[in-house]
């Protein structure tokens, strides 16, 4: 996350770090949010490579151990089946874990409210993305989880030519401050939005300019979750 600052500790509860194997140590790769007590939401490009994954629920600081923590082994993948990787700007950039157990639901980990299928919010919607990625682009991911606040910037604005144009389609979200956007290793990663007062997932942290993570008019652009409702459902029940 450029911008934005360290959330405070576990209170974005359905935030997940994904973490990949290596030799003999675990490392961060991607965010995640958990969707029911043994699934967890995150992007296909995350889990598009064969790795030993593991998910850490109640995570604040990915390097030190404090007790709020829950280890998991994921049993299973399934990426959307149109996930194109050569093709970010297609879509489809979604994925589901199964978790090896079910998740322990206490005042540090909590299941994510989804959107109603379809839903579409407007302009300047308030939300924030979370998350451990890079805080500057090339720079370092961040120790503690980040939030930074990133209002929708509804699609006609979004698709249009100085802004994203055509690589945005209708089954994604683009939000985005000045300053303010997510970086590699926030990705999978939630949008958390405002509506009625209550934060719902909207959003699967996609894809950034290649220009650099926060350039102007090119928005964060995550997966819109209202679009997959019925792919969610159909898999998690
Ligand atoms: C034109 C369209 C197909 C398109 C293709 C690629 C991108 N972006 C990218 O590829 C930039 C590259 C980058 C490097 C360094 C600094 C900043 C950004 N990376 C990203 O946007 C990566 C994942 C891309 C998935 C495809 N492999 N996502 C993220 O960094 C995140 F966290 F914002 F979600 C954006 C659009």
């Amino acid at each position: 996350v450029v911008g934005g600052e360290v959330a405070r500790p576990n209170s974005w509860r359905w935030q997940i770090s994904l973490q990949y194997l290596s030799g003999s140590s675990y490392y961060h790769t991607c965010g995640g949010t958990l969707i029911r007590t043994r699934w967890v939401m995150t992007a296909a490009h995350c889990v598009d490579t064969q790795r030993t994954w593991r998910v850490v629920l109640g995570e604040h600081d990915i390097y030190t151990q404090e007790g709020t923590e829950q280890y998991k082994s994921v049993s299973a993948v399934h990426i959307h089946p149109q996930w194109n990787s050569n093709n970010v700007a297609a879509g489809y950039d979604i994925a589901l874990l199964r978790l090896s157990s079910d998740a322990t639901l206490n005042s540090y980990v909590q299941l994510a409210a989804l959107p109603p299928s379809g839903q579409i919010l407007p302009n300047n919607n308030p939300c924030y993305i979370t998350g451990w990625g890079r805080t500057q682009t090339g720079g370092q991911i961040s120790a503690k989880l980040k939030q930074a606040y990133l209002p929708v910037v509804d699609y006609q604005t979004c698709s249009s030519s100085s802004w994203w144009g055509s690589t945005v389609k209708t089954t994604m979200v683009c939000a985005g401050g000045y300053n303010e956007s997510g970086c590699q290793g926030d990705s999978g990663g939630p949008l958390n939005c405002q509506v009625n007062g209550q934060y719902v997932v909207h959003g699967v942290t996609s894809f950034v300019s290649s220009l650099g993570c926060n350039t102007v008019r090119k928005p964060t652009v995550f997966t819109r979750v209202s679009a997959y409702i019925s792919w969610i459902s159909g898999i998690v029940g």
